[in-house]
C-alpha cells in the first residue's frame, strides 16, 4: 500500500454513497423549504377561495420531502460512520505495520509521544477527510447546482443573482479559513504532537523527575507546549467564527437582494406570488446549508496536513527491506560475519572494520569489549536491523540478505539488553517464546532460571505481571525475558547481558546452568561479567572494530 491516500481511495464506494445521501439530504432540506413556502404563499393569498388553489400536489411534496430528508439523513449518518469507522480501522492497522518495518534507529528518530500522536490525532484528522471535508464539499456544490437550475427555470434574473452571491461565497469563506494556512495546520499537527510526546515522557520518566525534584520544571513546558496548541485552536476558531460571521452578513444583503429581485418579477407579473416564495425560501436554505463550507474547508487542511505526516513515517522505506525472491533458511548452520565494514554514520568512523566471526553449529562464543565497542551493533546486524556496508554475514553459507526477515527470526532466541515485561500473565510473558509450550514446560524453565519460587508465590503461570515489570525486582525481569528466549525452539541463542542486575550467585549459578539448557544450540553471548570455565568454546574480544582472542590486559 503506497500511500493514505490509496488506502483512502480503497474506501471510496461506501464514501461515495454516503455523500450521495449527504447531497439527497440538503436537496430535500432546501426542497422543503422551497416547497412548504410557495405552498404557504399560494394557500394564504387564496384563502376564501376553495377550489382554485391546488392543496394535494404541494401538501404530497412535503410529506415525501419530508420522508425523504429524515431517511436520507438516518442512512447517511448510519453509512458515513460505517465508512469512517472502516477507514480508522484500516488506517490505523496499516500506518501501524507500515511504521513496524522500520528498523528501531529508524523509528528511533522519532519521539515515542510524537508516533503516537501521528496514530491518533493525525489518523483522526484523516479518517474523516472525505466525510468531513470533500464529501461535504461535493455536496455543498450539488445542492448549490440543483437550486440554482431550480431559481434559473422559475426566475432568470433571481438566479443570476443567487449565483453572484454564490460566488462571493466560495471566494471569501474560503479565502478566511483555509487560503495560505496550509503552513498552520502544519504547525499545529506538530504542536499537538509536541505536546502528546511531552506528557507521554513526563508519564514515562515520573520517577526519574519526582527524584531530580525536576517534576514541576517539565510540568511548566507541559503547559507551554499547552498554551501554544491553545493559541493556535483559538486562532483557528476565530477564522471560523470570522467566515461564518461574513458569510451571514453576505447571506443577508443576498436575500434583501433576492427579496427585490422576486417582488421586481411579481409587480411585472412575470412571477406567481407562489414562485417567487419558493424561490426567496429556496434561497435560505441554500444559505444555512452553505454555512457550513467554513468548516468542511478547515478539515480539508487538517486532514492534508496529517496525511504528510502519515505518509513521512509509512512511506518511508526500511533501513532493510525483504528480498523479492527470498531464500528458504536452513534449520540448521554455521553463522559466519566475513570482512563486514559498518558505520552508524557514513561520516564517522566505522563501529565494525574488517571484521570475522564463525560459529560453528552448537557452538558456544562470548564477546566482551569496552562501553561503546560495538557489541550491540554485531547483535543488530546479526538480526538485520541494519546492514553493513561491506562484506556479508550468511547462515549455513546463505547470505543474510537473500532471506526474508521473518524467516531468519525463526532461527534466532535473543534476550535484548532492553527487554521487556509486558503486563499480563506470567504465562503471556513466557508464550512469546514458545506458544505451544505445555504448562509442565513452563514451570521446568521458570525452575532452571531460577524463578519457581517467584512464580508460586504470586500465584503461578495465571498471576498477573505490572506493565515493565513493575511487580518484579529487575533481577526478575532479566530472568523472565531470558526463560522467554530460552524457552524459543532456535538453533542460535543470542544473549546479550543475560545476568545484568542479577546478584553474584544468582548470576553464577545461571551461568552454570547455560550448557544445559542450551541443549547443543549454538549460542552467542555478549557479557562484561567474568564467566565460570567451560561454559563458552572461545571467549572473544572486540577492540578497534576487530574482534581478538587475546583479553585486554585489565581482564586478565
Ligand atoms: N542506532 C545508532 N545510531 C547511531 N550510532 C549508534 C547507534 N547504536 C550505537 N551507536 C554507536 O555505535 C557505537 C557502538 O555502540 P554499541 O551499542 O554497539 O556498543 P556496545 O559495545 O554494545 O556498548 P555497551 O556495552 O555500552 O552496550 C557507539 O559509539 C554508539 O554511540
Amino acid at each position: 500500500m503506497p500511500s493514505t491516500r490509496a488506502l483512502l481511495r480503497d474506501h471510496r464506494r461506501g464514501v461515495l454513497l454516503a455523500v450521495a445521501l449527504m447531497l439527497l439530504t440538503l436537496v430535500a432540506g432546501v426542497g422543503l423549504l422551497g416547497v412548504s413556502g410557495a405552498f404557504l404563499t399560494g394557500a394564504a393569498l387564496t384563502f376564501g377561495v376553495l377550489g382554485s388553489f391546488n392543496f394535494f400536489t404541494p401538501s404530497a411534496g412535503i410529506r415525501g420531502l419530508t420522508l425523504a430528508r429524515i431517511v436520507s439523513r438516518y442512512l447517511e449518518k448510519l453509512l458515513g460512520h460505517d465508512a469512517m469507522l472502516r477507514i480508522a480501522r484500516d488506517l490505523r492497522s496499516w500506518f501501524f505495520a507500515r511504521a513496524l518495518r522500520l528498523s528501531p534507529a529508524q523509528l528511533g528518530r522519532l519521539r515515542t509521544g510524537d508516533l503516537l500522536a501521528r496514530l491518533l490525532d493525525d489518523i483522526d484528522a484523516v479518517d474523516g477527510l472525505l466525510l468531513r471535508a470533500t464529501g461535504p464539499l461535493l455536496a455543498l456544490l450539488g445542492v448549490g447546482v440543483a437550486g440554482l437550475c431550480i431559481v434559473a427555470w422559475l426566475h432568470p434574473p433571481s438566479a443570476a443573482w443567487l449565483a453572484s452571491i454564490a460566488m462571493l461565497l466560495v471566494i471569501v469563506v474560503p479565502a478566511r479559513v483555509a487560503w495560505l494556512r496550509a503552513a498552520e495546520e502544519t504547525l499545529r499537527a506538530q504542536r499537538r504532537a509536541a505536546l502528546r510526546a511531552r506528557l507521554h515522557e513526563l508519564y514515562e520518566g515520573r520517577a526519574d523527575l519526582a527524584a531530580l525534584d525536576a517534576t514541576s520544571g517539565w510540568l511548566a513546558r507541559v503547559d507551554a507546549d499547552a498554551d501554544d496548541v491553545a493559541t493556535l485552536e483559538r486562532t483557528r476558531r476565530r477564522r471560523l467564527a470570522d467566515a461564518q460571521a461574513l458569510h451571514g452578513g453576505i447571506a443577508g444583503v443576498g436575500l434583501l437582494g433576492l427579496l427585490w429581485s422576486v417582488a421586481t418579477g411579481f409587480t411585472a407579473g412575470a412571477l406567481p406570488a407562489a414562485h417567487a416564495a419558493a424561490i426567496f425560501f429556496v434561497a435560505i436554505g441554500l444559505f444555512e446549508a452553505w454555512a457550513g463550507a467554513g468548516l468542511a474547508w478547515q478539515a480539508l487542511l487538517a486532514a492534508r496536513a496529517s496525511i504528510a505526516r502519515l505518509d513521512a513515517v509509512a512511506g518511508a522505506s526500511p533501513a532493510v527491506d525483504d528480498p523479492v525472491q527470498p531464500v528458504a533458511v536452513p534449520a540448521h548452520g554455521a553463522l559466519h560475519f566475513k570482512d563486514v565494514v559498518f558505520a552508524w554514520d557514513p561520516d564517522a568512523r566505522p563501529v565494525l572494520q574488517r571484521l570475522e566471526l564463525s560459529i560453528a553449529p552448537g557452538e558456544r562464543i562470548a564477546i566482551s569489549g569496552d562501553s561503546g565497542a560495538g557489541k550491540s551493533t554485531l547483535t543488530a546486524l546479526l538480526l538485520r536491523s541494519a546492514e553493513a556496508q561491506a562484506g556479508q554475514v550468511t547462515w549455513a553459507g546463505i547470505d543474510l540478505r537473500a532471506m526474508a526477515q521473518a524467516d531468519w527470526y525463526a532461527r534466532i532466541a535473543w534476550l535484548p539488553q532492553n527487554a521487556p515485561v509486558f503486563a499480563g500473565r506470567v504465562r503471556d510473558n513466557l508464550a512469546f517464546g514458545a506458544p505451544d509450550a505445555d504448562d509442565a514446560t513452563l514451570w521446568a524453565m521458570l525452575a532452571q532460571v531460577r524463578l519457581d519460587g517467584w512464580a508460586e508465590r504470586i500465584g503461578g503461570l495465571d498471576a498477573w505481571v505490572g506493565e515493565a515489570g513493575v511487580t518484579m525486582s529487575a533481577g526478575q525481569a532479566r530472568r523472565l525475558a531470558l526463560a522467554r528466549a530460552l524457552l524459543r525452539d532456535a538453533p542460535l541463542v543470542v544473549l546479550d547481558e543475560p545476568t545484568e542486575g542479577l546478584d553474584h550467585d544468582t548470576a553464577d549459578a545461571l551461568l552454570r546452568d547455560l550448557p544445559e539448557l542450551l541443549a547443543g544450540r549454538s549460542l552467542l553471548l555478549i557479557t562484561h561479567g567474568v564467566l565460570p570455565d567451560g561454559l563458552v568454546d572461545r571467549h572473544l574480544w572486540l577492540r578497534d572494530g576487530q574482534l581478538s582472542e587475546t583479553a585486554p590486559a585489565a581482564a586478565r
